[in-house]
């Protein structure tokens, strides 16, 4: 049987040797459930449940391949050894018997123990048998009620894997839902990003809005379902022609933000798309201020090409819409997509953004501001910004296209 098993269940795979953990020790929790189905993400966690000494034995292993050692919580007993490219976890069984503690978890999916000294799985909640039917099922409803936060993972992880939920779990689900406010929301964020990040699971977010898991967050989503179901499909077609921006709208919005280009022009969908209202609804789930202002952008720049309904964009249009988006210009267009834009009429647009020599899209300055400066004889002030986006502007509309005659614009501004 292990030989069929995948990697996740063969402890020399492990960043450490089996033999530093005490008997019995189980692995626990979405590796056991990715392994079984096959799925791999790109950011590994091993999760152990230890009957006893679950902190010692994370510091003791630690310690001894010099990895990182983070005390989660040292009531409950659980901590982190932090290795390079894998983070492991140790707890304390909840209730003192595996068993317990994995009645205590939100889906049966998630209760498998794999104990990796005898290669054979514990699945008191029948957990193996939902993951063939492909279901996420509650151990129970009470499970759901001691952390509202599940009502939404349940969701989640039904995108991620492409699971149906179970009938009573999603009454459940409904029926709780008014308790996910009472969650940090910190963690309902977290679990937002990773909806977002999900390809083809619009329709799932809109589920989940209609049982009110996250309609209190975004009211006036709802006005936006019909594009949000588009979203992938114009990805995947803009894709087909652009791979280049395909490739930009899997990327994250930085290195240090999980949320994909892609993700945030989702989140655009569901916010409201006046910008204050948007704003408001991000700074209630405490979005960061970069992902805040990305999704102002969006909503801006949408708004922007929009204007194409009726007319062509000046250059001086064109101009502030890619200075207003930079990276964020392949996710306006999905967006203008998914909204009935046609790619021929957003082709010329996206034609400027390819090519880094556009003198729109890219602008040269013919002068700095130090240049001007000692030009006019002005000292620093906004003043000098102002000049300068006027110069700009008058290169790009053709009236400037020397030094001498930037300077000589300039002063006559003056
Ligand atoms: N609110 C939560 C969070 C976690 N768990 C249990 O703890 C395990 C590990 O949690 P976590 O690492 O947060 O999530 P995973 O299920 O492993 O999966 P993912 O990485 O997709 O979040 C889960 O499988 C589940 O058994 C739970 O019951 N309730």
């Amino acid at each position: 049987m292990s030989e069929a098993l995948p990697d996740v269940f063969s402890p020399a795979r492990w960043p450490f040797e089996l033999s530093q953990l005490p008997q019995p020790a189980y692995l626990v929790g979405g590796a056991v459930r990715d392994g079984l189905v096959g799925r791999t993400v790109t950011d590994l966690d091993l999760d152990f449940v230890l009957l006893q000494d679950a902190v010692q034995t994370a510091r003791t292993l630690a310690k001894y391949y010099g990895a990182g050692f983070v005390l989660l919580d040292a009531e409950r007993q659980i901590a982190r050894v932090v290795f390079k490219n894998i983070t492991v976890d140790f707890a304390q069984a909840e209730g003192n018997s595996l068993e317990q503690d994995l009645r205590r978890r939100d889906f049966t999916v998630n209760a498998i123990a794999f104990d990796p000294f005898t290669q054979t799985f514990i699945d008191p909640n029948k957990g193996q048998e939902d993951l063939q039917r492909r279901l996420i099922k509650m151990i129970s409803p009470e499970n759901l009620q001691d952390d509202p936060l599940r009502l939404l993972r349940g969701y989640r992880q039904a995108a991620q894997l492409g699971f149906e939920i179970e009938a009573e779990t999603k009454a459940a689900i409904q029926a709780f839902a008014p308790l996910l406010s009472q969650v940090a929301v910190e963690r309902i964020r977290t679990e937002l990003v990773y909806l977002f990040n999900t390809p083809n699971a619009t329709n799932i977010i809109q589920k989940s809005w209609e049982v009110g898991l996250i309609s209190p967050w975004f009211q006036s989503a709802n006005q936006q379902f019909q594009h949000l179901s588009q979203m992938d499909l114009s990805a995947e077609n803009l894709g087909k022609i652009y791979p280049q921006l395909s490739q930009e709208l899997s990327r994250g919005l930085r290195e240090t933000l999980k949320i994909s280009i892609l993700g945030i022009a989702k989140l655009s969908c569901l916010c409201n798309q006046n910008l204050t209202l948007a704003e408001a609804e991000l700074l209630e789930l405490k979005f960061s201020k970069i992902e805040l202002k990305s999704v102002l952008a969006i909503l801006k720049g949408l708004s922007q090409i929009n204007l194409l309904k009726t007319k062509d964009l000046s250059l001086r249009e064109q101009y502030f819409l890619f200075q207003g988006l930079g990276i964020l210009f392949p996710a306006v267009i999905v967006r203008a997509m998914a909204a009935g834009f046609s790619l021929e009429t957003l082709s010329p647009l996206i034609n400027r953004y390819l090519n880094p020599n556009d003198p729109i899209a890219y602008p040269q300055l013919l002068l700095t501001g130090n240049e001007l400066m000692e030009a006019l004889k002005l000292r620093p002030s906004p003043k000098i910004g102002e000049l300068l986006l006027e110069i700009q502007l008058g290169q790009i509309e053709g009236k400037i296209t020397t030094i001498e005659q930037a300077i000589a614009y300039a002063q006559q501004l003056l």
